[in-house]
């Protein structure tokens, strides 16, 4: 299959960039950090989360952020709800898509939202159709699909039978999630063939920490399929509090980079997310973790 002409890539950096962060960032840096986005041409934007305060307390201004966000049209603004009271919360704060959160292994279900999977599938039920009513997207994704820090191995058919259950109670998007960046180029085709078996592939994406330094090259597998549409986190932030070591997320500076080599549009301009990543870095004193970010502000400083 010829490789898709456009990609859209969603920026998570203000919710799982930064949930893990031990130091407080303030709602200020949090909104300026979504302004920086947008103004480089995101579209797509991760805010922040309406999860346990006592569970990840990074996100506890949840609301406030959202408040403090200027948004711009154009620009979709996505929140993670794990159950009601998440939804009932983040309603107000008018998000355009909601996240639901699922795992294709029990052991990461009951360590991160505290629940089994056929648990967090009844949970979920009633939050897609109040999302659906009031006319909100809901986007799901799907934990550990190619390895599990606490089970280890997670097959193609595990894989699938969430992303059933998750289509079964209406979810509309299926992001197919490699929490601790395991995956390998193969591997990657056969979970992302099994959602592609119960989603279209304009509604199947790919979230991929790099860890292991994978990242980059199962997107490219990724793109082979014709999946076209990839969550990043600016300047590589990020990581699961309840995946010990895993690094964050490819970072959108390297994913752009890699994309522009390859002709591929995404509507964003590198530089400027390279300032956005810059910025953020700085709130948190430290270089941006992506090699392009890098690069590019070395050759800026001469
Ligand atoms: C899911 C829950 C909330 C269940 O939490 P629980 O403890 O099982 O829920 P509960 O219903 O028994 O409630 C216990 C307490 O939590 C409160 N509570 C209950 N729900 C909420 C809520 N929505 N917002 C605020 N507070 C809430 C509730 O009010 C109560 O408060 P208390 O009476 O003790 O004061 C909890 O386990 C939790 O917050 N977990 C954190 C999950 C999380 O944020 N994980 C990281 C994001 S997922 C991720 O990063 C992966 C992803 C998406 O990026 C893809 C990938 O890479 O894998």
């Amino acid at each position: 299959m010829a490789l898709p002409t456009h990609v859209t890539l969603v920026d998570v950096g203000p919710r799982d960039g930064l949930q893990n962060e031990k130091q407080p960032v303030s709602t200020a840096h949090k909104a300026q950090l979504v302004a920086l986005l947008q103004e480089a041409g995101l579209k797509e934007i991760e805010v922040t989360s309406f999860v346990s305060p006592k569970w990840v307390p990074q996100m506890a201004d949840n609301a406030d952020v959202m408040a403090a966000i200027a948004r711009r049209p154009g620009v979709r603004y996505s929140v993670l709800t794990p159950n009601m009271k998440g939804f009932e919360a983040a309603l107000p704060t008018q998000p355009d898509e909601i996240v639901v959160f699922a795992a294709a292994s029990e052991a990461f279900s009951q360590k991160n939202i505290n629940c089994s999977i056929a648990e967090s599938i009844e949970r979920f039920a009633p939050v897609v159709a109040a999302a659906h009513e009031a006319g909100i997207k809901v986007r799901g994704a799907l934990s550990c699909a190619l390895g599990c820090p606490y089970q280890g191995e997670v097959s193609a058919d595990e894989v699938e039978r969430v992303v059933q259950l998750m289509k079964s109670i209406g979810v509309d998007h299926m992001g197919v999630a490699d929490t601790i960046g395991v995956g390998t180029p193969r591997k990657v085709q056969a979970a992302m063939e099994r959602a592609l078996k119960h989603y279209p592939l304009v509604e199947v994406s790919g979230h991929f920490h790099d860890t292991y330094g994978q990242a980059l090259s199962n997107i490219y597998a990724c793109l082979e399929l014709g999946v076209h549409t990839f969550d990043a986190s600016v300047a590589g932030l990020g990581g699961c509090p309840y995946a010990k070591g895993a690094t964050g997320n490819v970072a959108t500076e390297d994913v752009v980079f890699m994309l522009n080599g390859l002709g591929i549009d995404t509507g964003i301009d590198l530089d400027r997310l390279v300032d956005a990543g810059a910025f953020i870095s700085g709130v948190l004193e430290r270089a941006p973790v992506s090699r392009v970010a890098r690069a590019i502000l070395a050759k800026r400083a001469g």
